[in-house]
């Protein structure tokens, strides 16, 4: 053979014959793979999720507690999904309790049964620290026996605001079936919703404005957004003590107000379906903590707005509104020190740009009423107005339709006294310290407590504040009341802060973690706002002071707890007092 046709042979012939297998073969590869793309095409079921629905965290804290196992991609989740269903013990004293039970059945699914014993939640809260995986990019999962997948798409863009990169994310989930369309994807999403909101005994999360600094967002107030929100332990109700007359009644009105009917009469009768709170009375008294423990009750997120500042305009504060999710709290505090007044709103014209308003010296654009006596921008859904001075509210304000209500936040009555020495004391057995045993004669020493405290003059939170400084010992906790009392309203008396209290526990234990105290502490009412002058909150410590005579005393305490080592105890505590001087 001549080189040339050795050529050709060995170098042509495998590529004639690779050519003719393609040629022969290709046209079946291809329509297979069109086939398959047409199949997909057909009979795959998507759903996206933008990440401005609670419902993108609600999928992935369910494929991170339900499906990782089957993820082949993990990420690190920047939160803690909520835990599964969880529920409560029925307390058999708790009036309130009925209409829990009554709202939960509407939403209640058959996995409230899995119920996790009540101390899983304190290990689960000591577990802060521990790496949350969810699942990333092209994790696959079954759900009713259909095939799902789950993808998550990002897009970086430079935030117009502040020009600083920002990121956002998209989730699909598809499902590939041939005849049930969409269906199991509603259904999915249905149950993670649910589970979702079964699972709110868990924690809440809170959102507040973005930060308000630069100088582009208050010039572009309509790019003010809600922060990525902070998932914080749900506070439970019953932690919240208020008198039961004003408990109850609140309760029933909130929850017919939740109820799906009455939301339908609204519709029906074109009436904007909100409803809004007025809490007022002095600092520390459960304002904040009860709307924080009703909003974890009812499974809706929080939205926080401190209107004490004036770094926000009437058009950042529609801006927010208009992003608020169907159902939600919205808490705005200080309602009374933002200076809306009908006044304010008559005097100043409203111009249709935002730049053209009249602007503060720092630059920043004062506030107008608009954003709560206005309908465009009030909340669409129930808010808390959080206040220690209702009588500084303009009454456009305060009318009915935008206030419905207006509620009575008071210092502690000895009702709240007694029942908030039962909680700290009545511990469970995972809650007792090694050297602690179950306290006995709890009930005895808490009316002994109880009764020390004066009307109109101490507040919950410095009723806690004493309580935790003596955690482990119900006992001595009597004993330095009367002290406590006297020097609390002393300081009050002077106009110093009661916060710096420093209890004079030498031979005592103070509490372990001392969060409870910090909080107390942090929390309790300067004088200022306590006896300011004109104010409610000042009217009510004026109209009190008769009643701020010191109650009985623990002598008399002993005999009402008709217990003889309880009253020894107590006596050799006496006249140690509470305080820096012992009093
Ligand atoms: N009624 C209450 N029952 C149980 N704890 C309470 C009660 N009131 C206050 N506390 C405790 O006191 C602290 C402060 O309470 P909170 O912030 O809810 O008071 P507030 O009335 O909202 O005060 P402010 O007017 O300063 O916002 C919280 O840590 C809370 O635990």
């Amino acid at each position: 053979m001549s080189p040339v046709a050795h050529l050709v042979v060995t170098y042509a012939t495998p590529v004639v014959i690779l050519s003719v297998a393609l040629a022969k073969y290709s046209a079946p590869v291809w329509v297979f793979t069109a086939a398959k793309d047409f199949l997909y095409a057909q009979f795959t079921s998507q759903v996206r999720i933008g990440q401005e629905h609670d419902l993108q965290k609600q999928v992935m804290a369910w494929l991170a507690t339900n499906r990782l196992e089957n993820a082949n991609a993990l990420a690190l989740a920047d939160q803690r999904p909520r835990k599964k269903a969880s529920t409560w013990s029925p307390p058999t004293d708790d009036p309130v309790y009925e209409l829990r039970i009554a709202w939960r059945g509407t939403i209640a699914t058959p996995r409230q049964t899995e119920v996790p014993p009540p101390e899983d939640e304190e290990e689960d809260e000591e577990d802060t620290d521990q790496l949350i995986y969810v699942p990333d990019v092209g994790c696959q999962f079954s759900y009713e026996g259909y095939r799902m997948w789950f993808e998550k798409y990002t897009e970086t863009y430079n935030d117009p605001r502040d020009g600083r990169p920002q990121s956002s994310h998209t989730v699909i989930i598809s499902c590939l079936t041939m005849f049930a369309g969409v269906k199991p994807l509603q259904r999915f999403l249905e149950h993670v919703k649910n589970e979702a909101t079964v699972s709110f005994d868990a924690g809440i999360t809170s959102y507040r404005p973005a930060a308000l600094g630069s100088v582009a967002i208050r010039e572009n107030d309509e790019l003010l957004r809600w922060d990525s929100g902070i998932w914080r332990p749900r506070r439970k109700l019953d932690a919240v003590t208020l008198d039961a007359h004003i408990k109850v009644p609140l309760m029933k009105d909130i929850h017919d107000h939740l109820d799906p009917r009455t939301k339908r009469f609204y519709i029906h009768n074109v009436i904007p379906y909100r409803k809004g709170y007025l809490m007022y009375g002095p600092p520390g008294t459960g304002k904040t903590s009860f709307a924080a423990a009703l909003a974890g009750e009812y499974g809706l997120n929080v939205y926080m707005l401190s209107l004490a500042g004036n770094n926000m305009t009437d058009r950042g504060l529609e801006s927010l509104f208009e992003q608020l999710p169907e159902q939600c709290v919205v808490l705005m505090e200080d309602i009374d020190s933002a200076g809306i007044k009908r006044e304010n709103m008559q005097t100043q014209p409203e111009p249709k740009e935002p730049e053209e308003r009249p602007r503060s010296p720092s630059g920043y654009q004062r506030p107008i009423p608009r954003d709560i006596n206005g309908y465009p921008i009030s909340p669409p859904k129930p808010p808390r107005n959080l206040s220690n001075n209702p009588d500084a509210l303009d009454k456009a304000l305060v009318r009915a339709g935008r206030i419905d209500k207006k509620i009575h936040f008071g210092y502690a009555s000895r009702e709240v006294a007694g029942k908030m020495f039962t909680r700290v004391y009545c511990k469970s057995p995972a809650q007792l310290l090694d050297r602690e045993r179950p306290f006995e004669g709890i009930p005895r020493l808490a009316r002994a407590f109880a009764e020390q405290i004066p009307l109109g003059a101490i507040t919950p939170a410095e009723i806690q504040c004493l309580l935790l400084s003596y955690r482990t010992d119900p006992i001595a906790a009597v004993a330095a009341t009367a002290g406590f009392v006297a020097e609390a309203m002393e300081e009050k008396r002077k106009g110093t802060n009661v916060a710096g209290f420093e209890p004079d526990l030498d031979g005592f234990v103070f509490p372990a973690d001392g969060v409870g105290q910090v909080e107390g502490a942090i929390s309790l009412p300067t004088s200022s706002s306590v006896l300011s002058p004109g104010g409610n909150a000042g009217a009510e410590s004026g109209k009190s002071s008769p009643a701020m005579t010191p109650g009985p005393t623990v002598t008399e305490a002993e005999s009402a707890a008709e217990d003889e080592d309880t009253g020894e105890a107590v006596e050799r505590f006496r006249g140690r007092g509470f305080g820096r001087g012992g009093r």
